[in-house]
Order: C-alpha cells, then structure tokens, then sequence
C-alpha cells in the first residue's frame, strides 16, 4: 500500500468534528483574504466545527503545527496558503488519519487548481463542510514528501533566484521574468537516472520534473499523464535544446501539444535515482531544496508502508 494522506476532495463523506487552520499570513494573497479566513473560523464554528485558527510567524511552524494537531487525533488540518505551506503541513500528515483541507492563499495556488477547489474563500468552505475524503498518494525526495512535483534544473534555478531577489515580491510576473532570464541563460546539465532498478537513461537535460500530479505553476503539465492515487511517479525529462528549439519547446509544453512529445524523454515507475556530475538545483512542491552534489545520488519513490 502507499504512503498516503487523506485530503478533503472525493469518495466517503464525513462529517469532522475537530479542525485546526493554520494560516501563513505571508503567502501570496493572505492579507486580501484575512476577513473572509476569520468569518471562515466563525462560520465552520457556527456549523458545530471544533475550529481553531493559527497564524504561523516563520517557516517551519506550519508542519510543528500539523504535527500537534496529528497528535492530538485532530480530524482535519485545513492550510490557509499557497503549496510550501501545504508541503509543511503533509510532511506531518503523511500516514496519519488526519485529513488534509485547503483554503487558497497562496501565489499560484496549484494544488487548490489541480484538484479543483475553488479560490475564492467561500466556495473553498463549502468542500470543507461537504466536501468527501479520498486517499492520495505522497512522493519523495530523500525523505521529504511532495504533493505536486519535484524539479531539477531549470525550473529549480528559477525558484532558487526568486526566493533571493525582490522578485518574490512581484508574485507571478516576478517569476516570468526570472524565468525568462534563467531560460536564456541555464546551460542544461548532464544526468543519469536509474529507473525502478532496472532501466538506465543518459542525457543532457534542460529540466527535470518528476510529477506526483499534473499541473505545474498553475498553467503547464509536464507530468501530463500523473495522477495522485495511481502508485507511480511520472518523470519527465526535457532535453537541452538552443535557443530556438528551447522557445518551441516552451510553446508546445504551454498550449499542451501532442508534439511536446517530441522534446522530452517519459517515463512512469516507482523509483528513480538520479545523479549529476555537478551540482545542480533542486525544487520540492515550489520550494528550493538544495543542490544534487550534496546528496551524490537523490532518490525519489513513492513510499511503500
Ligand atoms: N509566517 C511565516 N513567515 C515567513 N515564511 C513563512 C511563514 N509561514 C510559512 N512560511 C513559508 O513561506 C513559504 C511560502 O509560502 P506559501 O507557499 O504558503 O505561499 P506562496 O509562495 O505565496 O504560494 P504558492 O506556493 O502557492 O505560490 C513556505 O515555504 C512556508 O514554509
């Protein structure tokens, strides 16, 4: 059986008792949302929700947070953020009985739009209340869960100089830029990755995502065969191309061409170890996560327990 975590969004009803809201007051659209997170409390609480909020006030109290609450039986833990709030939460969630709820705060807010729970505060509610539980799969890197993706390469690059730079402060056009920087500038990177044991792949990679879901940034699907409870991770190599391929590529991958075939090397397995000569960036869920030659071999799988 996989690792999995419950999230609130499709097969047996419940009805939850107790809930924890753990809000991250700086992801990207929290203080448009504050009045609407409180009358959320106040209304989950009229419905006879045990429903307690708390703010976070640095990175980490989102998964020590989520972990009280896995103590404590709680039924639900309900991030109010974007997808490295959300990646704090699971860590803590993973095997546990306590389900997972979204109310999206975030800049892109990708898990919210890869399994359709609205964006607006008061439609997001309502799959709160009526919304059924459904098993999910969580993958990993090393040993820390993602919900979405991981990235090596490009994309990873791109997220490093974001988090770095008052980029951030522009939300998504701030990332476009950088992108675009990074795309014409990112050299690609040597790699070999070792599949489910048994199959080897060499190449010279732009860009590597490994999908436990479809969507990336909100728009694009690398991983566009991925789904959540299948077992399998889905791994997506785009080859380095020049300049102009590379523009094409973009534009396929984009507008979800049949032809982006063309570009990238698919894959579905279990397992996958991948290593680099040199060291190369790596995000999880949106969020850096260090460097390959740190790690010599990185292994991403989705756990068995
Ligand atoms: N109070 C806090 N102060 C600073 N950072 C925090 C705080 N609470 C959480 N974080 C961290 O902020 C980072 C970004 O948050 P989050 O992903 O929720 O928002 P976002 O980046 O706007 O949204 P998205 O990921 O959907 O684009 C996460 O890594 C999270 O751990």
């Amino acid at each position: 059986m996989q690792k999995q975590i419950q999230s609130a969004s499709s097969t047996k009803k419940i009805q939850p008792t107790s809930a924890v809201l753990i809000a991250n007051p700086t992801s990207g659209s929290y203080v448009d949302n504050k009045k609407q997170v409180d009358e959320t409390v106040q209304f989950l609480q009229a419905q006879g929700w045990d429903a307690h909020l708390q703010l976070t006030q640095r990175q980490g109290d989102a998964g020590r947070i989520a972990r009280e609450a896995v103590e404590r039986n709680i039924d639900v833990v309900v991030a109010i953020g974007g997808d490295g709030t959300i990646n704090e939460v699971i860590q803590e969630l993973a095997g546990s009985e306590t389900a997972l709820g979204i109310l999206p705060s975030g800049t892109v807010n990708v898990w919210a739009r890869e399994v359709g729970i609205p964006l607006e505060n008061e439609a997001a509610r309502d799959i709160l209340l009526q919304g059924q539980r459904r098993r999910i799969d969580l993958s990993k890197v090393d040993d820390r869960y993602f919900l979405l993706m991981a990235g090596i390469g490009l994309d990873a690059e791109v997220t490093h100089e974001v988090e770095q730079k008052p980029a951030k402060k522009l939300g998504v056009p701030g990332y476009l830029l950088v992108g675009l920087w990074k795309t014409l500038t990112f050299k690609g990177f040597r790699v070999y990755l070792h599949i489910d044991g048994k199959k080897s792949i060499k190449a010279h990679a732009m860009q590597i995502v490994i999908g436990n879901t479809q969507l990336y940034g909100g728009a694009i699907k690398y991983t566009w065969q991925a789904k959540c409870n299948d077992g399998l991770l889905d791994v997506c190599i785009a080859r380095s191309q020049d300049l102009i391929n590379t523009l094409l590529m973009g534009i396929d991958v984009l507008l979800h061409r049949r032809q982006r075939r063309q570009w990238v090397l698919y894959e579905t397995c279990k397992e996958v170890e991948i290593r680099t000569r040199h060291a190369i960036t790596i995000q999880v869920d949106g969020d850096p996560s260090g460097f390959t030659s740190e790690r010599g071999v990185i292994n991403v799988s989705k756990e068995l327990c």
